[in-house]
């Protein structure tokens, strides 16, 4: 579905990373893993178009173009959930209404897509809730539910259970877990050893700024390139 070639930041002389290739097919889950400023989040925003990545090419579907300016194409089919999600101080329904009314459907199927996004994350119960009102675990699945309402073609998740333990975590994890079985597109960094168990996904490791990758369930060592 996607491949990106050159993916390569620097600061000065340092090279954080050096990605020749990535792919990410359709229905494809991986996990980023790496220590602490190896260059997930750097890498993700890129792929988000929030950082740019000068000389990276992406191919969508068969066509190559320049990822920096972010292709248009690629904007309505990716959606970013960041680590601490931004949300706008009116509702939750709101919140998960903003994007669909600015893709420009009709009142009423932004109505029942929000609420179709309410009930998958189970959060009818807080649509009304100011956004400021909610605890850590709450306000990363109204931002699930605000990226999944868009029905993206590649999900990406910045640690999406950071900061949370317990019920609010599990929560967190069936919704992951859910999107992987209904085999969505996805890309997730994280840390979170039950995540990173989930079945039929794929290990990505940044390290030393190089992507190795690991195929689901796979026995054998990880491949030297971005290959997945
Ligand atoms: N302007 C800059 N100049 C030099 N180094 C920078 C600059 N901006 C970021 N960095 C470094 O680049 C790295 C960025 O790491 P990034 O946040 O992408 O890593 P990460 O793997 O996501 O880390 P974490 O797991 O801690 O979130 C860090 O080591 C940071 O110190």
């Amino acid at each position: 579905m996607l491949a990106v070639h050159g993916l390569r930041k620097a600061f000065g002389e340092r090279v954080l990373f050096d990605v020749p290739e990535l792919h990410i097919g359709r229905g494809q889950a991986v996990v980023l893993t790496g220590i602490n400023g190896a260059g997930k989040s750097t890498l993700m925003r890129m792929l988000a178009g929030l950082e740019p990545a000068p000389g990276a090419q992406v191919t969508l579907d068969g066509t190559a173009m320049p990822l920096t300016p972010y292709p248009a194409a690629l904007r309505a089919r990716i959606a970013y959930v960041h680590q601490h999600p931004y949300l706008f101080r009116t509702s939750v329904r709101a919140n998960i209404a903003y994007g669909l009314k600015a893709s420009g459907l009709k009142a009423h199927d932004v109505a029942a897509r929000v609420d179709a996004a309410l009930a998958w994350a189970g959060i009818e119960g807080i649509c009304e809730t100011p956004p400021h009102r909610l605890s850590g675990g709450e306000i990363q699945r109204v931002a699930l539910a605000r990226a999944w309402a868009l029905d993206p073609d590649l999900l990406l998740l910045d640690e999406p259970t950071s900061n949370l333990d317990g019920a609010a975590r599990e929560q967190v994890i069936a919704l992951v877990g859910d999107l992987v079985t209904k085999g969505k597109s996805l890309l997730m960094i994280c840390h979170d050893r039950d995540l990173i168990a989930l079945p039929g996904i794929t290990r990505w490791k940044l390290s030393e700024g190089r992507l190795t990758v690991r195929a689901p369930q796979a026995k054998a060592e990880a491949e030297p390139a971005g290959r997945a």
